[in-house]
């Protein structure tokens, strides 16, 4: 049995394409508009950061990629070829992996048997599951990332939030995920353990694969991100390359400065001793960056 997946279409893809491309896409769960003209490019080696508040839209635009949902209007096109989802298993035969914030690990299964879920390796005429390479091929490629789990054999549900994250990461780039989807993967996180999620969608990214990096943290789009897209009520508030923005800019669209600048306002009417300096200086430094550069 082989240990990849397909990649059928890898042949069509030139350097230019998008692995996967939406084009105006829109999505209505009845008279909830949850997508409205959203485009978005996802190309190999390189972390796009979707980045939006509560009900922006992240999830669905995730579940039209990861073929849960499908979607109401525009394209969506997977090395060059428009496609329609029907199915999860859709989507990660196309070489799409998605990774969720509540993880589809199983908590008291161990390490390996984590790693192989739903891809056992077996052997001989009975089919009878090969533990010892499973065990060995874990080994392996959770080292060659450099992810450091000594004992294989632990319930998955004992490792930290951090490892289960890498240890789902190393399990979607063995089995050949061209298309990494992380939903908030550090938003349960403390600053250790996000700094190590970071550090392996980093190592994913120089493997070639296309990240697509759900987040509500600036901070940490910034540290990892290419290209930032940010969703506000269903549509594309912001979309550019790291070159063209700062971190201050990204965070005062992250949280709307005007928005903000109003907030502070408000907060020091109710209370003017309120310590909202931070809040108004953010939004400001944002404005004063983005006047610097010559393109707000
Ligand atoms: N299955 C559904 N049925 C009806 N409305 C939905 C459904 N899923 C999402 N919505 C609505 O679509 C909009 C976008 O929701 P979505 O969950 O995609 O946002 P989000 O950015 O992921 O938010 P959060 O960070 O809170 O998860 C919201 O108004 C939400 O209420």
């Amino acid at each position: 049995m082989s240990t990849t997946t397909g990649f059928a279409d890898e042949a069509t893809t030139s350097p230019t394409t998008p692995i996967v491309h939406l084009e105006d896409i829109g999505k209505s769960y009845g008279n909830i508009h949850a997508l409205r003209g959203v485009s978005l490019s996802v190309r190999q080696g390189e972390i796009t950061c979707v980045l939006g508040d509560n009900g922006a839209g992240k999830s669905t635009l995730i579940k039209i990629i990861a073929g849960l949902h499908d979607y109401t209007s525009g394209t969506m096109s997977v090395n060059g070829q428009e496609r329609h989802f029907s199915s999860p298993r859709e989507s990660l035969d196309s070489g799409i992996a998605t990774v969720y914030q509540d993880l589809a690990l199983a908590p008291l299964m161990s390490v390996w048997r984590n790693f192989f879920l739903g891809n056992e390796l077996t052997k001989g005429p009975f089919g009878l599951l090969d533990a010892a390479r499973m065990k060995r091929i874990a080994q392996e490629e959770l080292t060659r990332m450099g992810i450091s789990i000594p004992d294989l054999e632990q319930p998955v549900g004992k490792l930290s939030g951090g490892q289960r994250q890498c240890v789902a990461i190393a399990r979607a780039i063995h089995f050949g995920a061209k298309v990494l989807i992380l939903d908030e993967p550090t938003a349960a996180l403390g600053v250790n353990q996000s700094g190590i999620v970071l550090k392996y969608v980093v190592k994913a990214r120089d493997a070639g694969i296309g990240v697509v990096f759900i987040t509500h943290n600036p901070h940490h789009a910034y540290l990892v991100g290419n290209h930032f897209v940010v969703l506000k009520l269903g549509r594309v508030a912001l979309d550019t390359q790291r070159a063209d923005i700062t971190l201050e800019q990204l965070t005062t669209e992250m949280a709307g400065g005007s928005e903000l600048e109003a907030l502070s306002h408000e907060l020091r009417a109710v209370d003017p001793t309120a310590p909202t300096d931070e809040v108004t200086a953010s939004a400001e430094a944002g404005r004063e960056s983005r006047t610097d550069k010559g393109d707000g």
